[in-house]
């Protein structure tokens, strides 16, 4: 019989969405049985991916589109049995201007491409086109991380993704980058509005990178997983063998009397986070995986030569609000529901103040079973929504529910990039938010921190900061 060695490493990990489950695994894939994994998460695992209840059925609250191309995803997905949510027929797209729909879906694919082909022209074949090459570039970082190669900076990681070019994305408005490549005014001021006002709540004034990202957002193929994403971060938790803690983290103290680098997290010790009484743990290694920025934590940094503490940008706050209930359809000039779009995508600021209104599906619906289907209204809006505004939407309101969240970084090209690397063995995977945020983006910058704190760990700098552009025979 085996006797399996004690951990001789500690690992904390501050967060238990997406970022800090995948890094979890990762850790545990390269440490084994070495490393203890401890993740600290006060709310409930999945963070952002979390989901809401209404009106008897349960719907994905956040983050809930994940793209073919998103390799990590669809590996985790089959890897844990999981299954797509079915496609339901009959959604409707339309594009809103305020006044009318500027294109409406047809209920034929065919006489839909047509129709978009016959309004965006000759930059509809480009735009596809050259997001497909966007994300085969993509995959070159799948490429390195595989070769074991990790990356100290976020800049880093954009540079092995395609030099640069695409450095420069994260430094340049969306709209630049699209004017520059010849796009016309009906293509960007529609098709590239709406994906960004309605995957970041923002404007093609968004630097560009997570402009194409939040254009990827709305192509076809798009998925998410039966039962809800958020599975998958159990999932991870569990394969990581990692102890879940449900404490807040009020701070991290660098360990300086010991002559191996370490650290110690001040835990709350009761679920109640103001309270005074505070318990302290050790760490060889930690990973914060959870946003630092104002607003959004307040986890402190004591006795660090270089002071950690400035975290520049602000993050976009966006409402979701969930309504079981009907549309007021006038408002949207149709007499009912019989030929109004049931995803409503705004181009611009309007009288109704939102960005999106669109039906959404539970995360159980199956096709044959139409109880499963149950759909809600769900609004994207910058503010909540007023009572006078909820009049203007909606004819009846059974049931609703809010979320009101710091949910993406406002994507201003001034932003500069965070590095991964905070201390020598302290790392910050949601710096990668700041090129763009998605599921797939915390994961690549997950499996990056696992593979940082790996390399340095046992002194592997030959595969740290690797220009892959330059050296592929690794
Ligand atoms: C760089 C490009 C174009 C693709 C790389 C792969 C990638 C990160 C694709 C993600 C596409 C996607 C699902 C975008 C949605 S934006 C964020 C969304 N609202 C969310 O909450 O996840």
């Amino acid at each position: 019989k085996s006797v399996q060695p004690e951990p001789s490493i500690r690992i904390g990990i501050i967060g238990g969405g997406i970022g800090g489950s995948s890094c979890s695994y990762f850790l545990h894939e390269l440490f084994g049985a070495k490393a203890s994994i401890d993740v600290y998460e006060p709310s409930d695992i999945g963070g952002r991916i979390a989901t809401v209840d209404i009106g008897g059925h349960t719907y994905e609250s956040g983050a809930s589109i994940i793209h073919p191309g998103n390799m990590y995803m669809k590996k985790f997905t089959k890897e844990f049995g999981l299954k797509h949510k079915d496609k339901i027929p009959g959604q409707k797209m339309g594009f809103y201007d305020g006044e009318k729909f500027v294109f409406l879906e047809s209920d034929w694919v065919i006489a839909t491409y047509a129709k978009m082909l016959w309004h965006y022209g000759w930059d509809l074949i480009k735009f596809r086109r050259e997001i497909g090459v966007f994300v085969e570039k993509f995959s070159r970082i799948y490429d390195s991380q595989k070769k074991g190669v990790a990356y100290s900076s976020v800049e880093g990681i954009m540079n092995t993704i395609g030099g640069n070019e695409v450095v420069d994305y994260t430094k340049v408005p969306f709209l630049k980058a699209l004017k520059d490549r010849g796009y016309k005014d009906v293509i960007i001021d529609e098709m590239m509005a709406i994906a960004t006002r309605v995957n970041y709540g923002q404007s093609v004034n968004m630097s560009a990178f997570a402009g194409f990202v939040s254009v990827a957002g709305i192509q076809g193929g798009l998925f998410s997983v039966h039962g809800g994403n958020n599975q998958v971060c159990s999932q991870l938790l569990q394969k990581s063998r990692a102890n879940i803690i449900k404490s807040t983290i009020k701070g991290v103290k660098l360990d300086t009397e010991s002559a191996t680098p370490g650290y110690y997290l001040t835990i709350a010790a009761n679920e109640n986070s103001n309270s005074t009484f505070h318990t302290s743990e050790r760490y060889d290694i930690i990973v914060i995986a959870t946003p630092l920025h104002e607003g959004k934590s307040n986890i402190s940094f004591e006795g660090f030569p270089k002071k950690i503490t400035n975290f520049p940008g602000r993050f976009h706050r966006t409402v979701a609000t969930f309504v079981d209930g009907e549309l007021n359809t006038a408002s949207f000039g149709f007499k009912n529901m019989s030929g109004c779009p049931n995803q409503i995508l705004t181009t611009k600021d309007n009288q109704f103040k939102i960005n999106s209104i669109a039906h959404n599906l539970p995360i159980d619906c199956k096709v044959g079973n139409k109880e499963s289907q149950k759909p809600v209204w769900k609004v994207f809006s910058k503010e909540p929504l007023s009572e006078k505004q909820l009049y203007a939407l909606f004819a009846s309101r059974k049931e609703m529910k809010v979320v009101d969240w710091l949910a993406y970084p406002h994507y201003d090209p001034q932003n500069s990039l965070p590095k991964f690397e905070l201390h020598d063995q302290l790392y910050y995977i949601n710096g990668i938010e700041w090129a763009a945020s998605a599921i797939e983006m915390l994961i690549v910058g997950s499996r990056n921190t696992a593979l940082l704190a790996y390399n340095k760990y046992n002194g592997l700098n030959d595969m740290i900061d690797v220009d892959f552009n330059q050296k592929t025979e690794l």
